[in-house]
């Protein structure tokens, strides 16, 4: 039997998709999509076509402006109008600074009638640009619309994995930008295998006692957007979180940093959000709290490796 016949979402026709946000990560999901002979047309404020535009026709609507655009470019396509059956799909790893929800949570308020589907996993762009493999999941309160996003991408170079966690694989990706950062101050300071090992575990455990606050599936966190893009970040020059990281070791001021990253580091901001969230409801997050001094520049790098070593001793819970 014809699945399509079933699915208000038919999976193996090209079809018309915007994307809003033409940075890295905008431009390498756009070469995903056109390789899937998808129509892809990319909205950015720089570019030549108008929002309207970009979005007349569009069944799927991809969101890849990095958080401090989010509400900006929501406010604008509301204005502009969506098709009831488009589907919005969200790959910002970020968290909203004065409302502390997350891109996925903006998008669904102003859009409540609308399948909204995040999109994460360990998907460093320039790996993804060389034509490497890369797995990634998608999370929707619509299953269907997730397994649609999933037929959408899906290809020899990018596997698509669903699941039904949206939240927890939405604050996977973000969270684990905290931990990049401190990833990079680790090498930075050449504190060996032990130390990073400890680091990324104890920080996982971190966004796990935060992400399930919050409402999300522990297991959600050992998956593809947490754990995966855990590895994947604190592992490599390419992120641009541990890139921060690195060079505060080097004792470099962050406006000296920020001025020479090419993209976003979205750790940054979200290390602030996050600490504010976890004072507020006594939720212990040392390592993100030792970023969030060093990103204030309170304390030098030597100083947090410190300070956690000499925490009170206690179970591993
Ligand atoms: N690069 C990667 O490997 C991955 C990135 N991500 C996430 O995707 C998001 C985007 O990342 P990336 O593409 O790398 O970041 P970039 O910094 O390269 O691009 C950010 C984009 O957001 C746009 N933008 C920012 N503010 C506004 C605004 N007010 N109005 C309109 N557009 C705005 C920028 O436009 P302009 O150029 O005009 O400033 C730019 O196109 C981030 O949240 C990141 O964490 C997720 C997975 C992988
Ligand atoms: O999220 C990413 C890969 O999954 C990209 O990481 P950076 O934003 O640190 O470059």
């Amino acid at each position: 039997m014809n699945s399509n016949l079933l699915s208000p979402f038919p999976s193996d026709t090209p079809i018309a998709i915007a994307i809003v946000g033409g940075g890295v990560w905008g431009q390498t999901l756009a070469q995903l999509a056109g390789d899937r002979h998808h129509q892809v047309k990319i909205w950015s404020r720089r570019g030549d076509l108008t929002l309207p535009e970009a979005l007349a026709g569009a069944s799927l609507v991809l969101s890849a402006v990095s958080m401090k655009g989010v509400k900006p470019v929501v406010e604008q396509v509301q204005a502009c109008g969506l098709e009831p059956s488009t589907v919005i799909v969200t790959v910002t790893k970020g968290l909203d600074p004065s409302d502390r929800i997350t891109p996925s949570q903006l998008w669904q308020q102003a859009f409540p009638q609308h399948s909204v589907v995040v999109l994460a996993g360990p998907n460093l762009s320039k790996e993804i640009n060389q034509g490497l493999p890369a797995a990634t999941t998608v999370a929707s309160q619509n299953p269907q619309a997730a397994q649609w996003v999933q037929q959408v991408f899906s290809s020899s170079r990018f596997r698509v994995y669903t699941n039904d966690d949206p939240l927890g694989v939405e604050l996977g990706g973000t969270l684990k930008n905290v931990l990049a950062i401190a990833a990079g101050v680790c090498d930075g300071l050449h504190l060996g295998t032990n130390a990073k090992a400890a680091l990324l575990t104890r920080g996982l455990t971190e966004m796990i006692r935060i992400g399930t606050h919050w409402g999300a599936k522990p297991e959600t966190f050992y998956g593809l957007s947490g754990l995966g893009d855990l590895l994947a970040t604190c592992n490599s020059p390419l992120s641009r979180n541990y890139q921060v990281g690195y060079q505060l070791a080097q004792e470099k001021p962050l406006w000296e940093i920020l001025d020479h990253l090419e993209g976003t580091a979205e750790g940054i901001n979200t290390t602030e959000v996050l600490v504010q969230l976890a004072q507020t409801h006594h939720i212990p997050i040392p390592i993100c709290t030792q970023v969030d001094l060093l990103l204030q520049g309170k304390i030098s790098p030597h100083q947090a490796v410190h300070a956690l070593m000499l925490r009170d001793i206690k179970p591993e819970s």
